[in-house]
C-alpha cells in the first residue's frame, strides 16, 4: 500500500468514541406517527383521521387525511352532521393520492376503517391494516367493516407502543453551536 493510500485509509478510520443512537423510533412508531401527523391537517372539527401506506420495502407510498374533495371548499361545505355526504375519508385519500402501487402494502390508520374504507382497502389489494383507535367498534358499520376485512384475509393489527408521545421540536439541538 502506498503512503497516499495508507493516509487516505487512516482518515476514514473511526475514532470509536461514538456509537449509534439507541433511542431512535421504531418503524411502526414512525409510520403511525406519520398517520397521526397527517390527521392534524384535517379541518373536521369533531374527528381527525390520518392514514399512511407503506410497501414491503418500508417506503411510504401514500398519505391521507379526511377532508373535502378537490374543488369543494372546506370553508363552504358543511362540517356538521351533513359532512358525511361530502367528506373524503383518510384511507381513500391515501390510496388515491399514492405515488406507487398499493397492492400488498400495509396501511397505518389512526382509526379502524369504516365499512366504506374497508371496501376500498380490500379492492386496492392492501394486505394489512395497523390501526390505533378502535373506539367505533360497537357500531354496525364497523362490525361490517371487520367482517369484510376478515373475509378478504386482510391482516388486522392494533398498534401497540411503549411510547405514548413523540415530540417534534423544530429547534434542532446544538444547531447554533456545532458545525
Ligand atoms: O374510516 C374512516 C372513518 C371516518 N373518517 C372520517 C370522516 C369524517 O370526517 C370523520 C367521522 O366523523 P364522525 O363525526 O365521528 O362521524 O372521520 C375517516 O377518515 N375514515
Amino acid at each position: 500500500m502506498s503512503l497516499t493510500e495508507a493516509t487516505a485509509n487512516m482518515s476514514l478510520q473511526d475514532d470509536n468514541t461514538q456509537t449509534k443512537r439507541v433511542d431512535y423510533i421504531s418503524w411502526q412508531d414512525y409510520f403511525m406517527a406519520v398517520a397521526v401527523l397527517a390527521a392534524k391537517r384535517s379541518k373536521d372539527p369533531k374527528r381527525q383521521v390520518g392514514a399512511c401506506i407503506v410497501n414491503d420495502e418500508k417506503r411510504i407510498v401514500g398519505i391521507g387525511y379526511n377532508g373535502m374533495p378537490n374543488g369543494c371548499s372546506d370553508d363552504e361545505f358543511p362540517w356538521g352532521s351533513k359532512k358525511h355526504h361530502f367528506v373524503c375519508h383518510a384511507e381513500m385519500n391515501a390510496i388515491v393520492n399514492s405515488n406507487s402501487v398499493v397492492k400488498n402494502c400495509t396501511i397505518y390508520v389512526s382509526l379502524f376503517p369504516c365499512n366504506e374504507c374497508a371496501k376500498i382497502v380490500i379492492q386496492s389489494g392492501i394486505k394489512k391494516v395497523i390501526y390505533l383507535s378502535d373506539k367505533k367498534a360497537y357500531k354496525d358499520e364497523y362490525k361490517a367493516s371487520r367482517k369484510m376485512l376478515n373475509a378478504a384475509k386482510v391482516e388486522l393489527e392494533q398498534y401497540k407502543t411503549n411510547q405514548n408521545k413523540i415530540e417534534i421540536d423544530f429547534t434542532i439541538e446544538g444547531d447554533m453551536m456545532s458545525p
